[in-house]
């Protein structure tokens, strides 16, 4: 996944690879100066004048290096950071791409909090991982080979001491490393959880303060903060050992090299001035082959996380998607809806929720769907516009299947309303084109109109361009459903479905709706779901659904005349009224 993103971004890998060898180079080459330095120093034979010529000479030299190191580092960080950018800008855009081509079932499946913390954070550790990858995991390898091998060069006999400190880094870093996995495998889920945590609780802020529920929800915080604060420290401990471990092996092995160096020079003095100047390149090489063993440990450790977060993408990315629509033309379909035989059951639910349902809609009727809490009455709404596809059975519009027409036919014949009223933040009229792009004010005044939503957008200053927050924040329940039926309608859809759509408006909106739909929308084939049966007494046709099963359907006088679970809920609601 990652390999296939880079390929668009050749160029910059190439510069950030070369950038960063400019780095390792400079790093390598910098003690072979400080060699010749001290050689020089050491060297018996050359008078001040000349010793001083050639000390700046090689100085000069090493400020050159260095500066060209500098260089390499600067547009190295630069490369890395647009890799990291544009690849996770790029990663960001088709998950979210690849999430609009899921079918409602498949964001069940992760729950859409889930996709909202991939989105984000495991793309900002993919993006951190990235820029580590150029900036330093690649380096460590190159760094630590050069250093091995130039620090062997530099002082053969000492070849053993660098040997003896690798294998003591590599121990204590494995120890480190082992002890610390567990708590960094654990960061990821405590971050979800108190993403989630804060999430939920400003979202439902009104909930958690109406039923004072603060205390509650720090201690839930706190619970999950302290957690982390554990691991946290657990690392920050481990961190603390390993340092001083790392000082005292890089300080022995200097001590140990020093006191060889020192008896090999007692012997020959010739031998003196190559070994001084040898040991100080020789403790720098040591100092870059602990830097990159400690550097290639911790690294890997956090872009363990990288990697975790990269397969957690790659799950959303490589999802099949569960329903796909045939590639015909679009039609013209009537209004007609039947179910055939329709069972559905949610995924992961054994017991179906719609159980053999059957009936037909005739275009243009009006049509009422009742039953108590948890009948069904969503679920079945659901399937008219494919929201979900039945587990068997067939769902028909205009007498087509809708397995085989196009989501343009689809989109175009089918409106629904849900229960709950959902807007986006933008403007009233960019939620309003969402049901038809192309809507005129012409088209948007009749819509607001029949929902009764322009009584209200009228009076508003910046009327159809007035504001919409977060999720309609700033408009009352009843505007967000009236505003949410113009949506509905906007399109003149053959088929419209009101999904207990004017629960919140009051009895004299809901009576103003219903006689707009009876004037306005004659043509069209309306399912309205109700929690009251007065809503829908005048329906052409009353489907009455009891525990997933259709169990009556008809007019409202025969249904109180023939089927006891109408009659019992028109009983109740009728008691209540009186
Ligand atoms: N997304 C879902 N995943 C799993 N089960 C679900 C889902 N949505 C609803 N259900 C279950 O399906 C059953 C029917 O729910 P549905 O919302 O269709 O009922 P309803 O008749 O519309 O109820 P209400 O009048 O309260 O809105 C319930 O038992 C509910 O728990």
């Amino acid at each position: 996944m990652i390999i296939k993103a880079l390929g668009k971004y050749k160029l910059l890998v190439t510069a950030a690879l070369l950038t960063m060898l400019l780095q390792v180079g400079a790093a390598l080459w910098q003690p072979s100066y400080m060699k010749s330095i001290l050689s020089v120093m050491a060297n018996m034979t050359l008078s001040t004048s000349g010793k001083i010529d050639r000390i700046s000479n090689y100085g000069v030299a090493l400020i050159g290096v260095a500066i060209i190191g500098l260089i390499g580092s600067i547009l190295n960080t630069i490369t890395a950071a647009k890799i990291a950018q544009s690849v996770s800008a790029d990663l960001r855009e088709n998950t979210f791409r690849k999430i609009q081509t899921f079918a409602y079932a498949d964001i069940e499946k992760f729950k859409s909090e889930n996709l909202v913390v991939r989105m984000t954070n495991d793309i900002n550790q993919i993006q951190m991982l990235l820029m580590m990858t150029f900036q330093v995991l690649i380096r460590v390898p190159l760094l630590f080979v050069g250093a091995f091998i130039l620090s062997i060069i530099t002082m053969p006999k000492l070849w053993w001491i660098i040997v003896v400190m690798v294998v003591l880094i590599v121990v204590v870093t494995g120890f480190a490393m082992k002890s610390m996995g567990p708590h960094f495998a654990m960061f990821q889920r405590l971050m979800d959880r108190i993403n989630g945590i804060t999430k939920d609780n400003l979202r439902g802020s009104r909930v958690v303060k109406s039923f004072v529920q603060e205390d509650n929800e720090a201690k839930k915080f706190d619970k999950q903060s302290d957690e982390l604060l554990h691991h946290n420290l657990a690392v920050g401990y481990t961190f603390s050992t390993m340092i001083p471990a790392f000082t005292i092996i890089s300080q022995l092995a200097i001590f140990v090299a020093i006191i060889l160096v020192s008896t090999f020079v007692t012997k020959s003095a010739s031998y003196a001035q190559d070994q001084l100047g040898g040991i100080m390149s020789f403790i720098q090489y040591m100092m870059q082959i602990m830097f990159a063993i400690i550097m290639g440990g911790m690294m890997s450790m956090f872009a363990s996380r990288g990697f975790v977060s990269m397969g957690r993408i790659k799950e959303v990315l490589d999802t099949e998607v569960t329903m796909s629509f045939d590639d015909v033309p679009d039609e013209d379909l009537t209004g007609s809806v039947e179910f055939d035989h329709v069972t559905f059951s949610y995924p992961n639910d054994k017991k179906p929720t719609i159980n053999d349902v059957s009936f037909e809609i005739e275009p243009g009727e009006m049509v009422g769907i009742v039953g108590a809490t948890g009948a069904g009455k969503s679920t079945l709404a659901q399937l008219i516009p494919r929201l979900f596809d039945p587990t068997s059975g067939y769902v028909k519009v205009g007498g087509q299947d809708l397995k085989h027409v196009s989501k343009g036919t689809l989109k175009k014949t089918i409106s629904i309303v849900l229960q709950k009223a959902i807007l986006f933040s933008g403007t009233i009229a960019g939620n309003l084109k969402q049901g038809n792009p192309n809507a005129t004010t012409e088209d948007m005044n009749r819509a607001a109109q029949i929902a009764q939503a322009s009584e209200f957008i009228d009076r508003l200053p910046e009327g159809y361009e007035a504001p919409v927050e977060e999720r309609g924040n700033n408009f009352s329940g009843g505007q967000k459903q009236r505003m949410s039926i113009t949506r509905g309608v906007i399109k003149r859809p053959k088929v419209l479905i009101l999904d207990d759509s004017t629960s919140a408006l009051d009895a004299r909106s809901e009576k103003l709706v219903q006689d707009a739909f009876n004037r306005e929308l004659k043509g069209t084939t309306t399912i309205i779901i109700a929690q009251k049966i007065s809503s829908v007494v005048h329906a052409d046709k009353i489907l009455v659904l009891d525990q997933g099963h259709l169990v009556a359907q008809g007019k409202h006088q025969e249904l109180v005349e023939n089927s006891d679970v109408y009659r019992q809920i028109y009983d109740t609601q009728k008691a209540k009224e009186d």
